[in-house]
């Protein structure tokens, strides 16, 4: 998918988005962040076509969303919502059922992909297929109404702030379900968010923007921690900014200090391939100088406060 020079005027004059261009390769997961106003949910909107843009081309493969049917075209692009807007008189089964149905699936093939998917988001279709939305719980209806943006298996996922209605814990377990699921399926996602640890652990690539949809820096979550393109991106990420990278840092065999032939080195056993973060982690909690980081169990290098620091 590609954004060409999207631009969006609302009628009253407000400039929601001076001019934006932003590839997303197929299967790739884009998290846009960026300050309140400053224009995310207008381009996802416009991907859409729930806001029509006022310039520019949206391309979806080689066609331009903007010259297609704006119906047809949202039967190809799902979309979730922070509150979901799950129908309150449906069931669980009609509500994932909706698009399916209206494209006219038999019976038999719409009952078969409802299950599917209920199990694809963890939900036993058997306890949950006959129950009401008000029957569920926060995280319930988020994954219900996941399950009713992948019903008609569209080219494309939109999602505005998808897990922010939920407390803290239940977002993390979603989040984390959320991408096993997206392992499973690839489906090219954008997804908006004003919460950086979501954007760091959830996106491929992330889009920071900053007032009239201005891109500030469209890089990789290590990219944008480490390296912050602008000022902008570098308040933006704020003075914590060395404690995320560590969640983006993978443990390497070049990091370490090699454990000496016959030495069985005390500290926190950490696995090769986990964060720096899970080192930091490790050593916090067990007030030990190093972390052991192993490789199937086998010790193969330690790693200090000191070094820790350094990749900050
Ligand atoms: N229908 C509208 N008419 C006029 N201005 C609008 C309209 N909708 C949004 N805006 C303005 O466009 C700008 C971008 O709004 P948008 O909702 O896209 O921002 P956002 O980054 O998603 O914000 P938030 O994080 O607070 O949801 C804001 O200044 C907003 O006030």
């Amino acid at each position: 998918m590609a954004l060409e020079g999207v631009r969006k005027r609302y009628p009253d004059g407000t400039e929601a988005v001076r001019e934006l261009s932003l590839d997303v390769k197929a299967g790739e997961l884009v998290v846009l962040i960026g300050p309140s106003g400053c224009g995310k949910s207008t381009v996802l909107r416009m991907i859409n076509r729930m806001i029509e843009p006022t310039g520019g081309r949206i391309l979806l493969g080689d066609e331009d969303v903007t010259r297609v049917d704006p119906v047809r075209l949202r039967r190809r692009i799902g979309y979730v919502i922070q509150n979901v807007g799950l129908f309150p008189h449906q069931t669980v089964r009609a509500n994932v059922a909706t698009v399916p149905r209206l494209v006219g699936w038999s019976r038999d093939r719409v009952r078969g992909r409802v299950d599917e998917l209920l199990e694809l988001v963890g939900l036993d279709p058997g306890t949950f297929a006959g129950r009401y939305p008000h029957e569920l719980s926060g995280g319930q209806r988020q994954r219900v109404g996941v399950a009713r943006a992948l019903a008609a298996d569209p080219v494309v996922l939109l999602m505005d702030e998808p897990f922010s209605a939920v407390d803290p814990i239940v977002r993390t377990r979603l989040q984390e379900e959320f991408l096993r699921l997206q392992a499973e399926v690839r489906k090219t996602i954008v997804l908006v968010t004003h919460d950086l640890d979501e954007a760091v652990r959830l996106g491929d690539r992330i889009a920071v923007l900053s007032e009239g949809g201005h891109l500030e820096q469209y890089d990789t979550p290590a990219a944008v921690l480490g390296a912050p393109a602008t000022p902008f991106v570098r308040e933006f990420v704020g003075a914590d900014r060395g404690i995320r990278r560590l969640v983006v840092t993978p443990l390497r065999r070049e990091m370490l200090e090699p454990v000496p032939a016959h030495d069985a080195p005390a500290g926190p056993a950490v696995p090769l391939g986990g964060s720096a973060y899970d080192a930091l982690a490790a050593l916090l909690t067990s007030d030990a100088q190093r972390v052991v980081v192993t490789d199937g169990g086998q010790p193969v290098g330690t790693l200090d406060r000191q070094r820790l620091f350094e990749l900050m």
